[in-house]
């Protein structure tokens, strides 16, 4: 297939030796400018993260952007049946650190999701969301100002696997006459008409999520780790979740049962504090963020579980227009908005480029581009704190100027 992408000439590919980036001083990095509000948001993060590194780092360093391609802007570049191509996946791998704006998923039929695609393909085992209040911004709890948490969501497992048949099809009949005749399964009601899903949850892929998050806790100086499931109604995945991930605590980190257990806490070899490794189940968990948010700091857990309690701790500080994320695996990374498309608001220049630009952030810092980072939350809370806000915060905010989502990443770079 004939190449779409035109890779910057004056810059370099960042490198991977023995699991460290080399950054160059003049990366180039890869962005899929997304669909719906993907044109709203994207340009405004570019711009700002050019700021922001121009500001810190003069001409030293310039971020080379290449934009590579995905959703409806590649069937229209590639082909129409062309979604995810082979060479999107193949830049990302390259070039190690990339960024993206939000692909739109049909309900029901239609093509399965390409961000969840791209998580797998590229194996980005940890989609990390930070959920972190900026002072003045409106939010529909009294203390915003004590959620401080990190979600690590297992990014491959779980009902994302896709593993589904649909209700009728001979495929569902055949699962079904499966379970009931080979597997003993008697409670599957309705079954002429019932559409199968399938739920995989691995050991190494507990494991490798879970270590992640304790060594976050570990080198961020966090207080607790807290496995969320519902592993009393499924007790061999959700469940096993739980289990293996107090294995790994004891194993792997030196964990003591903490009064007998299940909860364990080990020492943080850094400062020597404790770090309590503890469980909550799923449902009890929306309460409890919203009840007694200083309890929880890191949280890790499923991806259906982490996909809701992103949004729903998303709300606490302020809503989704400033939820930042993160896609990691061993090799590669990509940093993506927690939201969707907001269709109906696409190309209007209306949302909140928050989230994305906050997920820049996070990308600078990975990179170990510190100083830069820096500068973009210093903007966002300035832009934030002198009430010059887009519509998601307006409408909630006395007092605050309405502002356009490229006037408020312009507001941003103002603040840096
Ligand atoms: N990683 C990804 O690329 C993701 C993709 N999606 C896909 O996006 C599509 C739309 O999904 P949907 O369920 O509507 O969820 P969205 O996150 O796209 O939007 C839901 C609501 O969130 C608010 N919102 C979203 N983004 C912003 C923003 N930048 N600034 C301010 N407010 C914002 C709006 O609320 P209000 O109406 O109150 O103003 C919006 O109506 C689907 O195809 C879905 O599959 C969904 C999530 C993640
Ligand atoms: O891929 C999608 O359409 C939805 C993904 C999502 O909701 C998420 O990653 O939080
Ligand atoms: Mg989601």
């Amino acid at each position: 297939m004939t190449s779409q992408v035109t890779i910057p000439a004056k810059g370099q590919p960042i490198q991977l030796e023995d699991g460290r980036l080399i950054v160059p001083n003049n990366p180039i990095i890869p962005y899929i400018e997304g669909d719906g509000i993907g044109v709203d948001v994207t340009p405004p993060m570019i711009k700002a993260v050019n700021a922001a590194v121009a500001k810190a780092y003069q001409s030293e360093r310039e971020i080379q952007w290449m934009e590579v391609y995905a959703g409806e802007k590649a069937t229209a570049l590639y082909d129409s049946e062309t979604w995810l191509p082979e060479e999107t996946l193949a830049l990302f791998r390259e070039y190690k650190v990339g960024i993206k704006g939000p692909l739109t998923t049909p309900v029901g039929g239609g093509i399965r999701s390409l961000n969840v695609a791209l998580r797998q393909v590229l194996d980005l085992y940890v989609c990390q969301r930070p959920v972190q209040w900026f002072t003045g911004v409106p939010s529909p709890v009294k203390h915003p100002e004590s959620v401080d948490m990190v979600i690590f969501r297992e990014n491959s497992e779980d009902i994302y696997a896709g593993i589904e048949y649909q209700a009728g099809t001979e495929q569902a009949k055949r699962v079904i006459d499966f379970l009931k005749n080979e597997m003993g399964a008697s409670k599957i009601r309705f079954e002429e008409d019932c559409g199968i899903g399938i739920k995989p949850v691995s050991k190494e892929g507990t494991q490798r999520l879970v270590r992640q998050a304790i060594q976050y806790a570990i080198d961020n100086n966090r207080e607790s780790v807290t496995l969320v499931h519902k592993g009393n109604i499924m007790k061999f995945t959700e469940g096993a979740f739980k289990d293996w991930g107090y294995e790994l605590a004891r194993e792997e980190f030196g964990g003591e049962l903490l009064d007998g257990g299940p909860w364990v806490v080990i020492t943080n070899p850094n400062t020597g504090k404790e770090i309590v490794i503890k469980d909550v189940i799923a449902d009890a968990m929306l309460q409890q963020v919203l009840l007694r948010p200083e309890e929880y700091s890191v949280i890790a857990t499923l991806n259906l579980n982490g996909d809701y309690l992103s949004d729903a701790l998303a709300a606490q500080v302020g809503g989704i227009g400033i939820a930042p994320g993160a896609n990691i695996g061993d090799g590669v990374a990509i940093f993506e908005a927690t939201h969707g498309t907001a269709p109906k608001y696409a190309g209007q220049n209306k949302v909140n480029p928050g989230s994305v630009i906050l997920s820049a952030e996070m990308m600078l810092r990975h990179m170990g581009w510190i100083e830069a980072a820096d500068l973009l939350l210093k903007g966002m809370s300035g832009a934030i704190g002198a009430k010059t806000v887009t519509y998601d915060f307006e409408r909630l905010m006395a007092n605050a100027t309405l502002v356009t989502c490229s006037e408020f990443g312009d507001c941003i770079i103002e603040h840096m």
